[in-house]
């Protein structure tokens, strides 16, 4: 199996499958900084990087954005000075599917 960030994302519906846990347990693997919460009822993955000022957050966040629109699939995005949270989670289904630990795993190439 390829790595997670090389996968394909599905589209996002409300019917798509959440991930059971022995996925979790085998993505969250590859993902080991990233946090799973619970907020709002709903499984979200969660990751704060940090950076020497502004201008560095504001380009990653910027970066985030530019594989999200290429995935369709969009996160939530906490751009502070030196710092950004980014939570992924599947918005139409309410939980957490493949497609968000496979973008997760994209945030972390894009944060190298
Ligand atoms: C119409 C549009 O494709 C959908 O709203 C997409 C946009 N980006 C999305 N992003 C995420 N994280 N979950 C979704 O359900 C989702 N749906």
């Amino acid at each position: 199996m390829s790595q997670l960030s090389e996968q394909q994302c599905e589209a996002c519906s409300w019917d798509a499958s959440h991930v059971t846990e022995a996925e979790i347990e085998q993505y969250k693997a590859e993902i080991p900084e990233w946090q799973i919460i619970e907020r709002d009822g709903i499984m979200k993955l969660e990751r704060v990087y940090t950076f020497r000022n502004f201008k560095q957050a504001l380009d990653f966040t910027n970066r985030v954005g530019e594989i999200a629109e290429e995935a369709g699939h969009h996160p939530a995005l906490l751009t502070e000075w030196g710092k950004v949270t980014v939570t992924w989670w599947s918005h139409e289904m309410k939980g957490l599917h493949r497609n968000d630990f496979i973008l997760a795993a994209r945030t972390d190439e894009v944060a190298k």
